[in-house]
């Protein structure tokens, strides 16, 4: 099975008023632990890789990875650069096979941001990729770069409608209060669906992304703090938001604060219980067995779309 774009995942997506996981992967074991949760829900999926994934674990090596998860799972696959910051990372993710790229220019004023978008916008679709862009600032933290609260500014609507028209890009990450990491609320999560609902009006069956989606399950946090780790005040996205969410236009929802929780709380867990064990492979396989876990649960119940191949 090929690498797919998402171009038909979120058509689909957008009618049955589900979405698509789209998951970070860094290491083999991420990437097992997903695609294995994926192949027994049955379900559509996103594997996205970071700047910072690439720089971890070198581009070929997680090309090679994910080609040997579509030999060994079956599954379509649609392989994501996320967040990449200019134009030079997505030709070279463009031209070392993955199928779909973010341009994110949302750092960048508005002309700036449409001229880059539309230039990557070109070079992707002559070579059979998809692109996503993003317009507005979400807090938190995005690779080393903070924004501070106070800088984020949400997506304006009309502003969104002349981006997509502009550019010709496939999907638009908006942003409507959440944000990247552990720490997304202070006080009672909120999110601003008034806006949402109106880009959706404006932008009817198009594919709109949600960055910084991760819930930060209390349990996961607990584990981790009961297991030696010092996480305070961490607050996610509600499960019933992302769902909410997904049911107005958005086809992709962002994962990756979970994914790390689920791992590390694992590995604290084994660690502290089995104080002899120095074999990497006797906490690795809980720890991948955690990330799976993590992924069925999204699947159902936040996501929507076990069943939905
Ligand atoms: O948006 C993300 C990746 O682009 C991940 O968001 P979280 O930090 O909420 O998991
Ligand atoms: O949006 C950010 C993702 O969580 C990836 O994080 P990273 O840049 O640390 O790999
Ligand atoms: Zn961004
Ligand atoms: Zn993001």
């Amino acid at each position: 099975m090929p690498l797919v774009t998402s171009t038909e995942l979120f058509k689909k997506a957008y009618e049955g008023q589900y979405a698509i996981g789209a998951f970070n992967v860094n290491n083999m074991e991420i990437i097992q632990g997903i695609v294995d949760a994926a192949k027994e829900e049955q379900a559509p999926l996103i594997l996205q890789v970071s700047a910072g994934a690439r720089k971890y674990a070198k581009h070929i090596y997680l090309i090679k990875l994910i080609e040997a998860a579509l030999e060994d799972s079956g599954l379509p696959i649609c392989l994501h650069l996320d967040h990449g910051e200019d134009f030079e990372i997505c030709k070279s993710c463009i031209d070392g096979g993955f199928s779909s790229v973010m341009i994110d220019g949302s750092r960048l004023p508005f002309e700036e941001n449409i001229a880059l978008t539309k230039k990557v916008v070109e070079y992707a679709h002559a070579h059979g990729v998809v692109v996503e862009g993003e317009l507005g600032k979400l807090a938190g933290v995005e690779d080393a770069v903070k924004v501070s609260a106070k800088d984020a500014t949400y997506t304006d609507p009309e502003q969104a409608v002349e981006f997509v028209k502009r550019t010709g890009v496939d999907s638009l990450a908006i942003a409507i209060g959440t944000s990247h990491g552990a720490y997304k609320f202070k006080g009672e999560p909120s999110l601003d669906f008034e806006r949402l609902e109106t880009i959706t009006k404006l932008l009817p069956n198009f594919p709109l992304v949600l960055h910084g989606a991760s819930t930060v399950l209390p349990e996961f946090v607990k584990k981790c703090n009961d297991f030696g780790g010092q996480i305070g005040g961490a607050q996610g996205v509600p499960e019933e938001m992302l769902l909410q969410a997904s049911k107005l236009g958005v086809c992709k929802i962002n994962i990756d604060t979970d994914l790390r929780l689920a791992m590390t709380a694992s590995i604290r867990e084994h660690l502290v219980n089995n104080p002899a064990d120095f074999d990497p492979r006797q906490y690795l396989k809980p720890a991948r067995e955690a990330i799976k876990n993590m992924v069925k649960h999204k699947i159902r119940h936040v996501l929507n779309c076990s069943g939905r191949l």
